[in-house]
């Protein structure tokens, strides 16, 4: 089975991470918590895809963008493979659902899909 390319920014400010809550009445993952992004399209880089998905979930765009991590996880149903781009810069994130700004330590306590529970760790040691 081929993996889902999942592109996902970890957007860091003081510290904290942004996280917004996927809508309780989803499909799949009801209400867990998770990064911005979303699978890339067909000869899209994956900065591109993340780019795009930026935008069009919050209306925003990162000034910087650099790799973290790659974490593949296997749900049985479907594969993912999550890839973490650190993102910096200012200006507003227009979220439609529940969001908030994070510590790893407190993102660690909260309901998030199985492929994200090594994710506080990464983000801790993420370079300032
Ligand atoms: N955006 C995002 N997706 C994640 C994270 N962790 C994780 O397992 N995923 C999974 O990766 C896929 C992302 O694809 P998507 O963003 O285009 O899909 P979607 O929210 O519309 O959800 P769906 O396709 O599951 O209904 C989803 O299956 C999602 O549950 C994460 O931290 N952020």
């Amino acid at each position: 089975m081929s993996a889902l390319r999942v592109c996902v920014a970890a957007i860091r400010r003081e510290g904290r991470f942004f996280l917004q809550r996927r809508d309780p009445l989803a499909a799949r993952f009801p209400a867990l918590w998770e990064l911005p992004g979303g699978k890339a399209e067909p000869g899209e880089t994956p900065e591109a895809a993340l780019r795009r998905e930026l935008q069009e979930e919050l209306g925003w765009a990162p000034e910087r963008v650099a790799p973290l991590a790659t974490v593949a996880h296997d749900y049985g149903a479907f594969r993912v493979e999550l890839q973490v781009f650190l993102c910096e810069g200012p200006g507003t994130l227009h979220a439609p659902l529940a969001w908030g700004w994070f510590t790893p330590g407190e993102m660690a306590r909260l309901p998030m899909p199985e492929a994200n529970r090594g994710l506080p760790e990464t983000l801790a040691c993420a370079p300032r």
